[in-house]
């Protein structure tokens, strides 16, 4: 296994490796009960982690929320806090966080707020989890509002990446969680697009030493990032590359699509508008589309949504005031933080990436 630490006040490992969720009662010292929190999907794994847990002389409580995007909510949120109230949950007691983003995203959110902070560890089974969700203290929920509208920065005490789990993880949401990878690749890491690029089928297969060793990049691109700005103040905006366009995909299709689904596009788009302004040249925007599509990600969208997009976009946490900011590229590896772009360029830059079909 490798131990990837995270720094700041308080530093943690990220651990990935393969057969770990035995181990996972040494990272819960000094607790008496812990909380699982997860979703359908992962119902058996659950069990199967509280039953450790109780070997190891732990109280396990098993919290089950709805899965994905509907289990982000302060609704559900407010049903966690509800089981943790009954169990007399206490400021030495635990939150695990078992599932994909959703749920590491919900299980943080539901420990940051508990008696204003209880200690959470994170155990990411979705490629994105793993690479992003799980990684750096993000918590947070959806609101009417929008997407991670309301949330807290709340850094969990380790994150257990177990390799093994992403055997039953869906194609299509491995596929999602590469697109991640390729935006790390994109603002730190060159290789991890050399990898993605010399063996796409590869980097989609759970067995894969490609896969691991981009999971294991990627984690050590967010670590690096995070550890000097964990909210997000300064530099961790980069980590935000080809978010503007992608949350207001998700919030226009309901959040029916895939999250990395919608980033690739918003890659894609934002490459293009640094190609406008003369940032990067066409080979570097091109770049981006051919690695995502090699893995069967979107790289276009709905030629006709702009107009409904573009208020989306302007409530961007990136955003100050009415001037919207994006993160772009000058160059691979080399990303920057540009916030005077017009509409006219907006609408340019999307008509240019998202072609009707008959046109193209
Ligand atoms: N906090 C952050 O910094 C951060 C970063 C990136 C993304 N996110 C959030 O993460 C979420 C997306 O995460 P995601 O892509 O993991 O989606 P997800 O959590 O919705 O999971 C996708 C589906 O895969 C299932 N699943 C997960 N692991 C599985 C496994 N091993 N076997 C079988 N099924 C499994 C889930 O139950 C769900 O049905 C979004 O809400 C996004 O906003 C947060
Ligand atoms: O960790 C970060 O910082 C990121 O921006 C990582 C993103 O991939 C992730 O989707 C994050 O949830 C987006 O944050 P948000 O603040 O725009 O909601
Ligand atoms: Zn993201």
């Amino acid at each position: 296994m490798t131990a990837i630490q995270v720094g700041g006040d308080r530093p943690y490992d990220v651990v990935v490796g393969r057969d770990l969720l035995g181990g996972l009662a040494g990272y819960l010292d000094g607790a008496r009960q812990v909380a699982v929190v997860h979703a359908p999907p992962l119902t058996a794994l659950a069990e199967r982690t509280a039953a450790t847990l109780s070997d190891a002389g732990l109280r396990p409580l098993l919290v089950a929320v709805p899965d994905a995007e509907k289990g982000k909510t302060v609704a559900v949120a407010d049903h966690c806090w509800a089981e943790l109230g009954r169990a007399g949950f206490t400021r030495t007691d635990a939150v695990v966080g078992l599932g994909g983003g959703a749920v590491t995203d919900l299980a943080g959110f539901v420990a940051a707020c508990w008696l204003r902070g209880v200690r959470v560890v994170q155990v990411p089974t979705s490629l994105l989890g793993m690479v992003d969700a799980a990684v750096g203290g993000k918590t947070g929920v959806n609101t009417m509002a929008g997407k991670n509208l309301v949330g807290a920065f709340h850094p969990p005490a380790a994150v257990l990446c177990d390799l093994d789990t992403l055997a039953t993880l869906g194609h299509e949401e491995l596929v999602g969680g590469l697109a991640e990878v390729i935006k790390c690749g994109f603002i730190a890491d060159e290789q991890i697009l050399r990898l993605v690029e010399a063996d796409p089928a590869a980097a989609a297969d759970p067995a894969s030493p490609v896969l691991r060793e981009l999971v294991e990049r990627a984690v050590a691109v967010k670590a690096e990032v995070v550890a000097g700005d964990l909210r997000e103040s300064g530099r961790r905006i980069v980590l935000n590359y080809g978010h503007t366009l992608g949350h207001a995909i998700e919030r226009h299709e309901g959040y029916r699509w895939r999250h990395g689904h919608a980033v690739s596009v918003g890659l894609v788009y934002a490459a293009a508008l640094a190609r406008r302004r003369g940032l990067i040249d066409a080979g570097t925007a091109d770049r981006h589309a051919a690695v995502l599509s090699s893995v069967g990600l979107p790289t276009t969208y709905r030629p006709d949504a702009f107009d409904e997009l573009l208020p989306a976009m302007r409530l961007d946490k990136k955003a100050q005031g009415d001037t919207l900011r994006f993160v772009l590229l000058s160059g691979p590896g080399e990303p920057t933080v540009v916030s005077d772009v017009s509409e006219p360029e907006l609408r340019a830059t999307y008509l240019e990436v998202c072609v009707p079909v008959e046109a193209s």
